[in-house]
């Protein structure tokens, strides 16, 4: 932990006084201890940035990676349909992909993905585990935010249509098995909203409390944003999607024509909707947390 030229003295060190989080750093998993332990509050927070600043930019690169493979296939809009004829009935009254999304949520239930914080199902209802429960280190403050309705919603009507092209190509299968990857990537970066706002209130309880109680989520909003990290994030995500959009003819001859992802789009997905979605669930993470420190404080 020397090399990274933190002020571990400094009681309000926010995420966005870190360093340039550029190289993702090993620092394993991000539930590093339970409440209670011994380390000081504020070195917990610094830690849990430093983590959470490197796993922004992977969920990035598997968001990136997810939306250039699902750019490979087109838009195939009748998978998006309840009750589209070519399925014969057997999704029932869910769409195709609705309906593989469940299948394959049952199964990942069934392996304890649901269980971890950081992992939240599209489909309901699933099976419990068949393994045994972890025991996942506490870093959020219980809260029962899920938006993945509203993601479903926008990768649906807004995303698909922006990065494929038009058309169907009956590749019907492969299109929703990429679907499922871009919906769990993103689901995974916005919620990662909680762990975020989960330090933020740490370096400003008060504040974030008082807010909360007045219920001003504009407010709340605006202490929370952090316009040259959006800014930042956006440069970085339009350098990686033309480094990953181009074909290795063009990567050597320095040209990024007929890129595999319209790069504008993706950063505009990011801009337009992964980050306002991100912000809304630390938005609604804060009510939650503020509310409850509120109580616990009058006690
Ligand atoms: O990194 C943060 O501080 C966040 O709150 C996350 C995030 C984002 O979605 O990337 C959202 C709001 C801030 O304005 C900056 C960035």
């Amino acid at each position: 932990m020397q090399n990274y030229d933190i002020d571990y003295k400094k009681p309000n060190a926010t995420c966005n006084e870190l360093p340039n989080p550029e190289t993702p750093r090993n620092l394993g998993c991000f539930h590093m201890r339970k409440h209670g332990s011994a380390m000081p509050y504020h070195l917990d927070v610094l830690l849990a940035c430093i983590t959470m600043i490197s796993t922004k930019y992977l969920i990035l690169i598997s968001i990136l990676t997810a939306l250039i493979e699902r750019a490979q296939f087109s838009v195939n809009e009748i998978i998006y349909h309840k009750n589209a004829l070519p399925f014969n009935g057997a999704t029932g009254d869910r769409t195709f992909l609705e309906y593989f999304l469940w299948e394959t949520e049952k199964i990942h239930a069934k392996v304890r993905r649901y269980t971890s914080p950081d992992e939240y199902a599209f489909t309901s209802p699933l099976p419990e585990p068949i393994l045994p429960p972890l025991d996942y280190p506490e870093f959020l403050f219980p809260n029962d935010v899920n938006i993945n309705d509203k993601i479903m919603d926008v990768y649906v009507n807004h995303l698909v249509g922006a990065i494929c092209p038009e058309g169907d190509d009956k590749n019907y299968g492969s299109a929703a098995t990429k679907d499922i990857d871009c919906l769990q990537a993103l689901s995974r970066r916005i919620h990662y909203g909680k762990f975020i706002a989960e330090s933020k209130f740490r370096s400003n309880p008060e504040e974030y409390t008082r807010l909360a109680m007045l219920n001003d989520t504009e407010a709340i909003d605006k202490l929370l944003t952090n316009k040259a990290v959006e800014m930042k994030l956006l440069k970085r995500l339009r350098r990686k999607a033309l480094t990953y959009g181009q074909t290795l003819d063009q990567e050597e001859a320095n040209i990024s024509t007929l890129l595999k992802v319209p790069v504008d789009a993706v950063v505009e997905l990011y801009e337009r909707w992964v980050i306002p979605l991100t912000k809304l669930v630390e938005v609604e993470y804060l009510l939650q947390r503020g509310r409850a420190w509120h109580e616990e404080h009058q006690k």
